[in-house]
């Protein structure tokens, strides 16, 4: 379903956002090319040394705890206090987090200090609200996804937005459950092909952390930024026309980060509603 509220596009993004990414060396090269191809610039860094000067210039932060260690736990915390000070707005992604301890004690202690998005697969979300997850490793699980699993994590996410009013909350899967104070939206874009490289979360979440460090209101980055990515796989299907082209398709939608947002009247196809 096309939705009824009109977007306005929040491309070429002016001025373009410095957007600070702790992030996972698996997607590091991806996610910092996917921040230039919207428009931003990306700086990949974990030496707290750099942080004060670095945050000067600094309008969007991106935590993923995709590899953890002792040493990025502190640096993640210490780049959300610096941004805080600043008013520079945090996205956090919770990578794995249903697979381990304390890759869970360590989302609850960034959660604590209230980012401006928390995000996750819907697996990883569920386990954040204390919910069973099936997730396995940083991938989510079909038995996560199926109605009655979606209708729980909504009602989970409410309450943990009851918690912490300044947070907007996305669960990303075959529909994406995006959960804001007492407003719910599901965003029904995207291809199949997305869950089938490695990366796609990633990606949405420095999208997120792009859009809001050029200064979009925090609903309307989630709600575009997972949008754009879905229509930018979709519109890579159309000319790849093979799903099992995967690798082809993974280059194609990055190809599309650049290219789509040059259609001025792209966001017309977000499809969702307000639930
Ligand atoms: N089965 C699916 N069908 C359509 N889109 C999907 C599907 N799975 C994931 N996506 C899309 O891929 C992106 C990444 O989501 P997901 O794969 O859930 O995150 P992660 O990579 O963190 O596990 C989101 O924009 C989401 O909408
Ligand atoms: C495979 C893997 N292992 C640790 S981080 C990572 C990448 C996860 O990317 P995404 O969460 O976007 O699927
Ligand atoms: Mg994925």
């Amino acid at each position: 379903m096309l939705f009824t509220h009109k977007f306005q596009t929040p491309f070429p993004l002016l001025p373009s956002p410095l957007v600070h990414c702790i992030t996972n060396s698996v997607t590091c090269e991806t996610v910092a090319n996917s921040v230039l191809y919207i428009g931003g610039k990306p700086i990949m860094t974990e030496d707290t040394r750099d942080f004060s000067d670095l945050y000067e210039q600094v309008g969007g932060v991106l935590i993923n705890i995709g590899h953890l260690s002792e040493e990025k736990e502190t640096a993640m915390i210490l780049a959300i206090e610096e941004a805080k000070i600043r008013n520079v707005p945090i996205v956090v992604d919770n990578v794995g987090v249903s697979s381990s301890r304390i890759r869970k004690e360590v989302a609850n202690r960034l959660l604590s200090l209230d980012p401006t998005v928390v995000k996750g697969n819907v697996s990883e979300m569920r386990t954040l609200c204390n919910l069973a997850s099936h997730g396995k490793g940083v991938d989510a699980a079909e038995e996560d996804q199926n109605l009655s699993a979606m209708k729980e994590l909504e009602e989970g996410l409410l309450a943990l937005a009851r918690k912490h009013p300044n947070t907007c909350f996305l669960a990303t899967g075959p529909s994406d459950l995006v959960v804001y104070q007492s407003q719910v939206v599901l965003l029904q874009n995207g291809i199949e092909a997305l869950d089938q490289f490695t990366g796609t979360g990633d990606v949405v979440g420095a999208l997120i952390a792009t859009l809001l460090g050029s200064g979009v209101d925090v609903l309307q980055s989630v709600l575009q930024a997972v949008s754009y990515f879905n229509l930018c796989g979709e519109k890579a299907l159309e000319i790849v026309q093979n799903e099992a082209k995967i690798a082809s398709i993974r280059e194609e939608t990055l190809n599309q980060l650049s290219l789509l947002k040059q259609n001025e009247s792209w966001q017309n196809d977000i499809r969702g509603d307000w639930l």
